[in-house]
């Protein structure tokens, strides 16, 4: 089994519970009494060309283990945004990266910018779990899913006034992110078989997505520097959690990424 396969697999198990507690109708309930999801895409695409910043709330991870406690997900996604964080992703998954959706809920009620669920989603039930936490946009990971699966996931994710960030490894994971119909595509520098960081995928595999999508470099973002890298790549987005937990101050931290987002240095190659 590939490390991919495991944490479905776990995630599936956890999910069984919670649909056992809770039937698909009250989720239902509880997910139109939310006011409307928020506009993910115009705030990705930011203003005058800069590029973006998500920032996530993350305790642990497969590859690294425990990277922060994180007491008060809401008091950090609080500092992300007042750092200029365009959206915060909010991992829900619990056995790896020690996530939930009451997390997300906390981060919800505390932050006006949009939130994401970052989590392995494989069944309409959790897209409208996300909906009923209050979540904006859902992360759907074309890896983990069959083109069929992944095409009604992400028009279901759409049918429900949020953004789908469908994330991709390579050129024909892009093609079919593409297919399926995101708006929003995520390159991720980390392959989920091995975990091993490359940050070299974003350029090898940003020309599959047309420009009119917005286009977001996951994974392996160190410090402002590689976010100007990104950016240089044709990053509309960078998608930064490690960094952001393990140093001292997420503010100031989220600050000098948006900064370096909106370098000038990036004019000429941005439009
Ligand atoms: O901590 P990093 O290297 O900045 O990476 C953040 C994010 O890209 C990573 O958490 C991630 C990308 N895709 C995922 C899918 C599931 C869980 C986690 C992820």
């Amino acid at each position: 089994m590939t490390v991919l396969e495991d944490i479905v697999a776990g995630v599936r198990e956890d999910l069984a519970e919670r649909e056992a507690q809770r039937p698909l109708d009250v989720l239902k309930e509880l997910a139109q009494r939310r006011p409307s999801a928020k506009d993910a895409v115009a705030a990705l695409r930011g203003g005058d060309g800069a590029v973006t910043i998500i920032s996530e709330v993350k305790r642990s991870s497969p590859s690294k283990g425990a990277l922060a406690t994180i007491a008060d997900p809401a008091g950090l996604a609080a500092e992300y945004e007042a750092g200029g964080a365009a959206v915060v992703s909010v991992l829900t998954e619990r056995r790896r990266f020690g996530g939930s959706l009451e997390d997300l809920e906390a981060v919800r009620a505390a932050v006006d910018i949009p939130v994401l669920r970052k989590d392995f989603v494989v069944t309409p039930y959790q897209v409208w779990e996300a909906r009923a936490a209050g979540a904006d946009l859902v992360l759907l990971i074309v890896a983990a899913l069959e083109q069929t699966v992944l095409t009604s996931l992400v028009e279901r994710v759409h049918s429900l006034g949020m953004t789908a960030l469908v994330e991709a490894h390579d050129r024909d994971e892009a093609r079919r992110a593409v297919d399926a119909g995101a708006r929003v595509v995520g390159i991720n520098a980390r392959n989920l078989h091995d975990l091993q960081v490359d940050r070299s995928v974003f350029a090898n595999v940003v020309d599959v997505v047309p420009e009119s999508l917005v286009r977001v470099a996951e994974s392996g973002v160190r410090g402002p520097h590689d976010v100007l890298d990104y950016a240089r790549s044709g990053a509309d987005a960078v998608l930064v959690g490690e960094a952001l937990v393990t140093g001292g101050n997420p503010r100031s931290a989220v600050a000098d990424m948006v900064a370096a987002g909106s370098h000038p240095s990036l004019r000429a190659v941005r439009k």
